[in-house]
């Protein structure tokens, strides 16, 4: 089903349902060799349950059989005692007593197999959203920044939730086949060409649901990134962090328009092919029914001329009808099924997905004390979405101990130097080595533990103040004398002393009685996780842009005395606060244009000269 391009808010134009949207059979049969795993998944969120509900299921399957073979022989000991008064009716009501039982017992395992089906299902859930949490946590940054792969998330996090109707599909299929089977032996005993009528009341309506099942995963496939979007679009217009935005540019009806146009598109969509659907589904079940009613004036007729009891008429008529059912149930489900495990493709998929950036075999460890620094050797560097190098030719040392300035113009590559540094992204050309070695030959988790990055769009957690600064070294949560610490030196102990429930209070407005921080207190919060992670190398990524001037004096000072012998690098685009550093790297476009201490490069009389003396102009 093609897709009528619709401009998206951003003007961009949505890309036509793909090729790969289309399920074909193979698809279908292939998704089932993922069942196994499922079954696996299942099998590790609860063996007890997984087998209590395999045994409960098999007892189920027995008894539609059971319980009609039992009513056949009651309708004929009814008819005999009829045609013999005065004879004993014990057995008639022992029988009675046995139809009884069952149905009580029919009853309770039915619920039993909701109730663990239910306890199941949020056990596979939470696992599954476990697991998920944690293979995402292995992936590149870079992985996450690619709008297939969030695709991918996306259809994955979907599957995290209502696995239990894939589980009880599955467990359910079994136990109807089993059910199946003690029936169609039954049905065989009189008549085998009754199985073959059965077929034909079951197939249409299987051929027809399954169709249209293709064509709705299609669909729901092909839609992933306007869902995507339409679930952004409810965020931002209704959200406390754009909130303030929305009001004062008067955005919400644009972005309720958007909504609007994608929402209804989609909604169209969907409704003619539910329509579709209904009208086929009702053509088709007339058919079966009348390979229902064929196989009954068989039954019927012969039940007239005497070639079987009542109790026989009532017995192939009450199997032929729960067999149409089960077997219409069990090709219907086994429709949907495949199509579940091929969206269980999707979370297998993205479980899949390898990180790209990740340790060597044989690794470093990084070392105790740096010995010779980082050196940059013609390093360059492409986001995978873009044609530009944000980096390029990029040759310097990064000196153990050294308080590195980072200057350019916005967009000149400062943050992407620092990603590189933290191995957050690999070079594309040219390497980085840390005393003489290769960065991608150290431990990944060692590097970054070892690097401490406070970036200028941190994340203000929702979280408590403690906890906010706690994120720096988070095995640490619990040392309360290091918080604090940490908290003093950023000059976050003020802002958190004014705190209603102090280190204990919840920030943000998100939860319960959550307070709100100004920009420059989340700053001083923020920074606080630099020094609570005891790493050799400490990077601040405009740190202050928030701060007052006094707060900003007053945090460089410390920061200089605080991380002496450490390595640090600063971007910051106040020179004030640039002047301080050991040496400045002005960067252009990605490329190195000068380095030098203050004094050597306003000597120069380059463009950080330049840039110095229009700032320091703006103050006089
Ligand atoms: N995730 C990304 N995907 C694609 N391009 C990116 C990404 N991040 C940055 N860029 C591009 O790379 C270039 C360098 O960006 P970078 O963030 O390193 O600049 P910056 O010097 O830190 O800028 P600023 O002073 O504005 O923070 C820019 O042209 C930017 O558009």
């Amino acid at each position: 089903m093609a897709k009528s391009p619709i401009p998206d808010f951003t003007g961009r134009v949505t890309s036509e349902g793909g090729k790969n949207d289309q399920l074909s059979w193979k698809d279908r049969f292939a998704a089932l060799t993922n069942l196994p795993a499922f079954f696996h998944m299942i099998w590790q969120a609860s063996p007890a349950l997984f087998l209590g509900n395999a045994a409960v299921r098999l007892v189920r399957a027995a008894l539609p059989a059971l319980m009609l073979y039992i009513g056949k022989l009651i309708i004929d000991e009814v008819i005999r005692l009829s045609n013999h008064t005065g004879s004993e009716a014990n057995g008639l009501w022992t029988l009675v007593g046995v139809e009884f039982g069952l149905a009580i017992l029919s009853t309770a395992l039915g619920r039993l197999t909701s109730l663990i089906d239910g306890l199941l299902g949020d056990l596979v859930t939470n696992k599954t959203s476990i697991r998920l949490m944690e293979h995402a946590a292995t992936l590149d940054l870079e992985q996450f920044e690619d709008a297939t792969f969030y695709d991918k998330l996306e259809r994955a996090r979907r599957q995290t939730t209502g696995r239990s109707f894939l589980l009880s599909g599955v467990f359910g299929q079994v136990q109807e086949l089993i059910s199946i089977g003690f029936l169609a032996a039954g049905l065989a005993v009189y008549n085998p060409w009754l199985l073959l009528l059965l077929l034909l009341a079951v197939i249409p309506a299987f051929i027809g649901d399954n169709y249209f099942n293709q064509k709705s995963y299609s669909l729901s496939r092909s839609w992933t990134p306007e869902r995507r979007e339409l679930d952004y679009l409810r965020f931002v217009g209704a959200s406390d962090e754009t909130a303030k935005e929305v009001k004062i540019f008067g955005l919400s009806n644009f972005l309720i328009d958007r909504f609007r146009t994608l929402s209804w598109e989609y909604f169209r969509k969907n409704r003619s092919l539910a329509i579709r659907r209904a009208g086929w589904g009702t053509v088709l079940t007339v058919i079966g029914t009348l390979g229902y009613y064929g196989a009954y004036v068989w039954i019927v007729d012969r039940a007239v001329r005497g070639t079987i009891s009542i109790g026989d008429l009532t017995f192939l008529a009450g199997s032929f009808r729960q067999l149409r059912g089960s077997m219409e149930g069990i090709l219907l489900q086994f429709s949907s099924l495949t199509q579940e495990a091929v969206y269980l493709q999707d979370l297998f998929d993205f479980f899949a997905i390898k990180p790209l950036i990740h340790s060597p075999e044989k690794s470093l460890r990084f070392p105790e004390k740096i010995q010779h620094g980082f050196v940059f050797e013609n390093v360059g560097f492409k986001y995978t979405n873009s044609e530009r190098w944000a980096l390029r030719n990029l040759s310097f040392t990064l000196k153990p101990g050294e308080k590195l300035a980072l200057v350019g113009e916005n967009g000149a590559g400062k943050t992407t130097l620092v990603k590189l540094l933290a191995r957050l992204y690999d070079p594309a050309e040219g390497r980085i080595l840390l005393d003489g070695h290769d960065l991608r030959d150290y431990d990944l988790l060692d590097l970054r533990r070892n690097i401490s990055v406070i970036f200028q769009d941190y994340v203000r957690f929702k979280m408590s103040a403690g906890v906010n600064i706690a994120v720096g070294d988070i095995d640490a949560r619990t040392n309360q004398s290091r918080i604090e610490n940490s908290a003093q030196r950023s000059l976050a102990d003020t802002v958190i002393a004014k705190l209603p429930g102090g280190y204990e209070q919840q920030l943000g407005r998100s939860f319960g009685k959550g307070v709100e921080l100004s920009g420059g207190e989340w700053q001083k919060v923020a920074l606080g996780r630099a020094y609570m992670r005891d790493a050799e190398v400490l990077i601040l990524d405009e740190p202050t842009a928030a701060l007052d001037a006094r707060a900003e004096y007053e945090v460089f000072q410390r920061f200089a005395r605080l991380t002496e012998g450490k390595t640090a690098v600063i971007i910051s685009h106040r020179f004030s606060t640039v002047r301080m550093a050991d040496r400045i790297l002005v960067l252009e476009s990605g490329n190195l244009l000068e380095i030098g201490s203050h004094a050597e490069l306003l000597e120069k009389d380059g463009r950080y000269a330049e840039l110095f003396q229009l700032q320091a102009r703006g103050y006089q």
